[in-house]
C-alpha cells in the first residue's frame, strides 16, 4: 500500500525526503516536477508532494495526487508553530484531530464555526491507534493542529484560539486542506509538525526553521516501521 506525504514547500519535502532516505527508502531516479516524488523500500512506497502553502492548495495538490494512484494513508506534515507551554521550539506534535480553526463566520457576539451555520464540517480525526504509534516513535505531543489561513501574529489572537481550543498543541495552513480531500478518497489523514516557532507575537527573527526541519528529517527516519506495519495490518 502506497503512502502519500503532503508538505507546503520543497524545503519541507526536501526534510522528509532525507528522513525517508535514513530509513533506507530510495527514490527510483528523476521524475517530472509536478509528480510527487516517489521512494522505495521493499514492497513499500511514500510519495512526497510539496503542494503549497495554505488549505486551498494543499487540499487541490492532494486531490490531484489521489486522483492518480492508489493510496492508503496519506500524511500532512512540515514546520508549525506551537502554543507556548504544550509544543517547545524543535519539537513534534501529532495531530489528534485536524481543525479548521478560522471556517466560519464573524459576528458582533465573536467566531461562529462553520458547522454552527449549518455549513459542514470544520475538523477531522486522526486513526487512534495509528496516531498513538506514531506519536510514541516520534517522542512527539499529541493535541489538536489547527489550520488557518492567516498565521497568528499577536497574543490575542493565540489567546483567543487557544480559549476555542484548549487541546491545540500547534498551527500551521494546510492539514485540514489535506484531510478533506483525503477524506474525499476515504483514507485516513496523520499530521506531523516540527515546531519552527511560537504562536503569538508575530517575530521573524525567533523563528528556528532550520531546527524544525531537522526535527522533520529526524521523525521520517522513525516514521516508516509504524507506517509498514499499520499498513500491513490494516490494508
Ligand atoms: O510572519 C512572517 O513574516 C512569516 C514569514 C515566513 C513564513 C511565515 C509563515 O506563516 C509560514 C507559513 C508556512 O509555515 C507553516 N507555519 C509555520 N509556523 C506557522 C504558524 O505559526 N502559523 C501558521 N503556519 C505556520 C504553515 O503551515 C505554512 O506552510 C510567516
Amino acid at each position: 500500500m502506497r503512502v502519500l506525504v503532503v508538505t507546503a514547500v520543497a524545503a519541507e519535502a526536501d526534510a522528509v525526503a532525507a528522513g525517508l532516505a535514513h530509513a533506507g527508502y530510495a527514490s527510483p531516479g528523476a521524475q517530472p516536477p509536478e509528480r510527487p516524488a516517489r521512494f522505495r523500500r521493499g514492497g513499500h512506497s511514500i510519495d512526497v508532494l510539496p503542494a503549497g502553502v495554505g488549505p486551498a492548495a494543499a487540499a487541490a495538490g492532494t486531490a490531484k495526487a489521489l486522483a492518480r494512484a492508489p493510496y492508503g494513508l496519506v500524511v500532512s506534515a512540515g514546520i508549525g508553530g506551537g502554543f507556548p507551554g504544550v509544543a517547545p521550539l524543535g519539537s513534534l506534535v501529532v495531530a489528534s484531530e485536524l481543525i479548521a480553526a478560522d471556517l466560519g463566520a464573524d459576528s458582533p457576539d465573536g467566531f461562529v464555526p462553520l458547522p454552527e451555520l449549518g455549513f459542514g464540517r470544520d475538523r477531522l480525526g486522526a486513526p487512534p491507534a495509528l496516531r498513538e504509534d506514531v506519536s510514541r516513535a516520534l517522542g512527539a505531543v499529541t493535541g489538536v493542529v489547527l489550520t488557518v489561513t492567516t498565521a497568528t501574529g499577536t497574543a490575542g489572537r493565540a489567546a483567543e484560539l487557544l480559549a476555542r481550543h484548549p487541546s491545540a498543541a500547534a498551527e500551521a495552513m494546510e492539514g485540514f486542506g489535506v484531510a478533506e480531500a483525503a477524506d474525499q478518497y476515504g483514507l485516513p489523514t496523520l499530521e506531523i509538525r516540527a515546531i519552527s516557532n511560537e504562536v503569538g507575537p508575530r517575530d521573524r527573527s525567533a523563528w528556528r526553521i532550520g531546527d524544525a526541519l531537522a526535527a522533520l528529517t529526524d521523525a521520517f527516519g522513525k516514521l516508516p516501521p509504524v507506517l509498514e506495519s499499520w499498513t500491513s495490518h490494516e490494508h
